[in-house]
């Protein structure tokens, strides 16, 4: 459904400075592909959907969207697929279902069918009480859902949706996911949907692959229990006494599976956490307190946490992409976003 070679976007922003946002984006998105990609402000994510979308010219390299090539046949591609854009679609003095029809029939529709396909996407999208309203008096999650709704009004095969949830409450987040998914199986094929989104758990949750792009470049391309498996591994954290904790790590160091250990700062009950990231840590919890045990070490608590798509970009990046402004959404809170990546026991200890 999209193939991009080496795709790359320069902006030229003055006579001796040059923006290089993408640089050599290669990928391939299969028919029926709910794809996330996930990355920092500024990563290249807009700029590569708008090359996609025949918005602005690749400075080089290749793409074909739907069968067609996005510079010699942009038409056939905007033809094939629906761009729910930052901005939001529409004429905010239009009257909601007027403005479906309108952009139906720009679209080629004949009035009957613009008339029909926008009676069904108001009914779809939960907008019919709506229709009689101007676009402008629409709450923010009613006006994202006539959004997604504009871009679906030609029956594309293919969405792309840029940012669809930023800016609406979580009630309303998970609303719109709920129509978007609900239009994607009702089609006979289900549609493809490529999304930029600045939420780490709407990628994790609702996407079946995840890109994660990065000053330009893809980093990471897989699904989010397969990124997280093989970038993060699972955080195991053992409590012991503060002068247990280095025995522990070195002991835990040693253990199956173990890829990192860290050992936390002293609390204030006198205890010490120790960290360890490992790849299964349900699995290697037993045999790590069977160990602890025979070395007459007493482990007072544990607690044994699952990745998140956060914990992937810091390990591959070695920044949180909370800190670029990237929103953690509806995860739980406290979940460990500790980089253990590269931290040895010594260097901890020292
Ligand atoms: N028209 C433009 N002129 C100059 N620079 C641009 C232009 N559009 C984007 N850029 C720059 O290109 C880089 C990538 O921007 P882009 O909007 O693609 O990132 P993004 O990953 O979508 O970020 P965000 O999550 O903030 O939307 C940024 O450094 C941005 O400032």
């Amino acid at each position: 459904m999209i193939r991009t070679d080496a795709l790359t976007k320069d902006f030229v922003v003055s006579r001796t400075r040059t923006v290089h946002a993408v640089r050599g984006i290669s990928l391939d998105v299969a028919p029926g592909e709910l794809v996330a990609v996930l990355g920092p402000n500024g990563a290249g994510k807009t700029t590569t959907l708008r090359m996609l979308t025949t918005l602005t010219r690749p400075t080089s390299g290749s793409a074909t969207v739907a069968g067609y090539d996005v510079v010699t046949h942009p038409d056939r591609v905007r033809a094939a697929i629906g761009y729910v854009g930052q901005g939001g679609a529409g004429g905010a003095s239009q009257v909601v279902r007027d403005e479906l029809r309108t952009q139906g029939e720009i679209y080629g529709l004949d009035r009957r069918t613009a008339r029909r396909r926008a009676d069904e996407l108001l009914e779809a999208l939960d907008l019919t009480e709506q229709a009689d309203r101007k676009v402008d008096s629409l709450s923010g999650g009613q006006r994202r859902r006539l959004d997604v709704a504009v871009g679906l009004v030609h029956e594309p095969s293919l969405l792309f949706l840029d940012e669809p949830s930023t800016g609406l409450d979580p009630h309303n987040r998970a609303n719109l996911w709920e129509h978007v998914l609900r239009m994607r199986t009702a089609a006979a094929d289900p549609m493809t949907i490529v999304l930029t989104t600045h939420y780490l758990d709407e990628a994790d949750t609702f996407a079946e692959r995840v890109i994660v792009v990065d000053h330009g470049q893809v980093i990471a391309d897989d699904t989010a229990d397969a990124l997280k498996a093989d970038l993060a591994g699972d955080l195991v954290t053992l409590r012991v006494a503060a002068g247990d904790a280095a025995a522990l790590a070195a002991l835990a160091e040693r253990a199956p599976g173990t890829r990192s250990v860290r050992v936390g700062a002293p609390e204030a009950d006198g205890g010490r956490p120790v960290e360890i990231r490992t790849a299964d840590g349900p699995g290697a919890t037993p045999g790590l307190l069977r160990a602890a045990d025979a070395a007459g070490l007493a482990v007072t608590r544990v607690d044994v946490a699952r990745p998140t798509l956060d914990d992937v970009f810091l390990g591959l990046t070695g920044r949180s992409l909370r800190e670029t402004g990237v929103q953690g959404g509806d995860e739980p809170p406290g979940e460990p976003t500790t980089d253990l990546s590269g931290t040895t026991t010594k260097e901890v200890l020292a």
